[in-house]
């Protein structure tokens, strides 16, 4: 879908999913996916996700299971990370609260134009654009003296000490997998991790699907890759709705209430010179049950230049993206203009 209009001023829609939700419209024109443009709505149910247990890893059978999880398909779900089920809980319920908020105390966080950070629904940047079936609350949280506190919510109280808290707990995990998945590959441990710098990124977002009339017809999320490297899901605890694309068949990822679902980025494709996978993903949505989802995205410092670890590149698999640094900006420029954005960073003669 090459030459899209693009627009420099953001556009606004005529009722909010918010609002067409609660009176059951049905999605008009720019909610619904055209034909096959996003592929089958179809979801295929035999093929598993993986389930890696963390404090398994210093297991050599546990590491080949997450090596394998990674370069077959770039998603597991994670037990074992140390957080209980009751402290998930504890998280989900903030974000329940949050969102359960009137719409006027909400709009008190809401973005800016031409902004992503803060609440609210997509961000309009074409006349082409197929709007998704949700809002959200976006926050970033590293480095922490870009957090924008105007925009953390002030009810539910505790929302930022929770929120601060639990994207503590996720980083360390994050950290310790990069090392892991490092190790899986028999490269020294620091080898994704050292390519991070000193002024990573953490960026929450805290997805809320409402009821839709119609959820053949639109989707929660569009497919996408993440741009991030990597990126931590907490899943609603009951309600279904992501899939992941394995093998070409879309496969519905089950909520498990202890699991947090690890999904590997653009960035972990580029850095492992493609030898783990950035994961196709999308939501759907149903007619009877809400949904939400928080995620945890974590990326290099956009000046740290990043590229495949030389551990990686040899004759059989020659160096298949060039070295780059704010990757985030071609994945949004990409987006804007529906290009693929790890296709703009691939080496086009695999020669050198
Ligand atoms: O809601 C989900 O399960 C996934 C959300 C997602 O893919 C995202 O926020 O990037
Ligand atoms: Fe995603």
């Amino acid at each position: 879908m090459a030459g899209n209009l693009l627009v420099s001023e953001e556009k606004s829609v005529s009722k909010s999913v918010q609002q067409m939700s609660i009176e059951g419209d049905e999605p008009p024109s720019q909610y619904i996916v055209n034909g096959n443009k996003f592929g089958s709505k179809d979801c295929c149910a035999l093929i598993p996700i993986s389930t890696i247990d963390v404090s398994l890893l210093s297991s050599e059978s546990e590491l080949e299971k997450l090596r394998s999880a990674l370069s077959s398909a770039g998603c597991f779900q994670a037990i074992g990370h140390g957080m209980s089920s009751l402290y998930l809980d504890e998280i989900r319920e903030v974000a329940k609260q949050f969102f359960a908020l009137s719409e006027e105390e909400k709009q008190k966080y809401a973005r800016a134009v031409n902004e992503s950070e803060g609440y609210g629904n997509d961000r309009i940047v074409s006349d082409k654009q197929v709007l998704d079936w949700s809002y959200r609350i976006i926050l970033q949280i590293f480095p922490e003296k870009t957090r924008r506190l105007s925009l953390w919510p002030k009810v539910p109280t505790g929302f930022s000490e929770k929120l601060e808290e639990f994207s503590t707990k996720v980083k360390s995990m994050m950290d310790y997998l990069l090392r892991c998945m490092a190790r899986s590959l028999n490269l020294e441990e620091g080898s994704f991790l050292d390519q991070f710098g000193e002024e990573s990124l953490m960026l929450a977002r805290f997805n809320f699907y409402p009821r839709c009339s119609r959820p053949d017809l639109v989707f929660g999320v569009k497919p996408h890759t993440d741009r991030s490297v990597i990126t931590v899901l907490l899943q609603d605890k009951e309600v279904e709705g992501l899939q992941v694309l394995i093998d070409d068949n879309w496969v519905n990822v089950p909520t498990m209430p202890d699991a947090l679902v690890v999904n590997l980025g653009d960035q972990m494709q580029i850095m492992s010179n493609g030898v783990f996978k950035s994961i196709m993903h999308r939501v759907v949505t149903n007619t009877k049950k809400m949904r939400m989802s928080i995620a945890i995205f974590h990326e290099p410092d956009p000046k740290n230049e990043i590229g495949p670890v030389e551990g990686l590149i040899d004759e059989s698999r020659p160096r298949l993206y060039r070295n780059i640094k704010y990757y985030g900006d071609i994945n949004y420029k990409c987006y804007q203009e529906g290009k693929i954005p790890l296709d703009t960073v691939k080496i086009a003669n695999n020669s050198d």
